[in-house]
């Protein structure tokens, strides 16, 4: 149980769920234990779905590394729908699974994510030849009752990239948010600064990461 720290929703007391392994490798990913070496443990349906009831509340964060990935990620989402839960599957967008979900919290990867060529020459071609399928990402907002299209950014440069990326998904502005990329508060003071002044100018909602101020960036929160 922890309390959705990011987008429409924040504040919102959510049941996360997160899978580990992901098809990209952002060199800034907050969760490389779930990408870049990914640890867990299995866990059933069955388990998942009574400890998100016993957790007693609305919300459930289906994120990851990437959800999308797991097979059984259609059946988790239907199940939970079962239980009358809301769901928000938080994700790259790279994956084509026809699935529903009320809240696709979207984060679109800029190129500014792709690891560095020299240190990860593999990864680095990977990450930049998925990232950005832009029909896949439509299909999954089409099958989302709402969504939000969430960038992580570390230059204002990134912007031109940003109104691209949303011309291309057809996204009103109000959809759209800037999060700084960080994981200290100091480090997300610093990019507000900066940041926050483009993002109103562009119509944008800015994006803090609150769960960095609630719980520091641990772990299971
Ligand atoms: C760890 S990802 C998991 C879900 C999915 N793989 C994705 O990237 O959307 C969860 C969220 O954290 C964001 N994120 C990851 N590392 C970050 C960082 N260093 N600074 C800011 N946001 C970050 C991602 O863009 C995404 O919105
Ligand atoms: N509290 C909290 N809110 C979040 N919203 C999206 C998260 C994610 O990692 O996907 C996240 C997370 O890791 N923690
Ligand atoms: S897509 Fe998400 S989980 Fe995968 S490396 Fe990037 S931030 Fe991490
Ligand atoms: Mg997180």
């Amino acid at each position: 149980m922890s309390r959705q720290g990011e987008g429409k929703l924040t504040g919102m007391n959510s049941f996360f769920i997160r899978t580990s392994g992901c098809n990209l490798r952002c060199w800034f990913c907050d969760t490389p234990y779930a990408s870049w070496s990914p640890t867990g443990k299995t866990v059933s349906l069955d388990q998942l779905i009574n400890d998100a009831i016993q957790a007693k509340v609305d919300h459930v964060v289906l994120t990851g590394g990437e959800p999308l990935l797991p097979a059984a990620i259609e059946s988790l989402c239907d199940r939970l729908f079962e239980e009358g839960l809301h769901v928000t599957i938080e994700t790259a967008g790279t994956i084509d699974k026809p699935i529903a979900c009320d809240l696709l919290s979207l984060s679109p990867k800029l190129a500014g994510s792709t690891p560095d060529p020299d240190q990860h020459p593999r990864w680095s071609e990977l990450h930049q030849s998925r990232r950005l399928p832009i029909d896949i990402m439509r299909r999954l907002i089409d099958g989302a009752k709402d969504y939000q299209l969430k960038f992580v950014v570390s230059s204002p440069d990134q912007f031109t990239e940003i109104c691209s990326v949303a011309d291309q998904l057809d996204a009103a502005a109000d959809d759209v948010f800037i999060m700084p990329e960080g994981v200290t508060t100091e480090a997300m003071d610093r990019a507000q600064m900066q940041l926050r002044p483009l993002t109103e100018s562009h119509g944008f909602q800015y994006c803090d990461r609150m769960q960095i101020r609630w719980y520091g960036n641990r772990r299971g929160t």
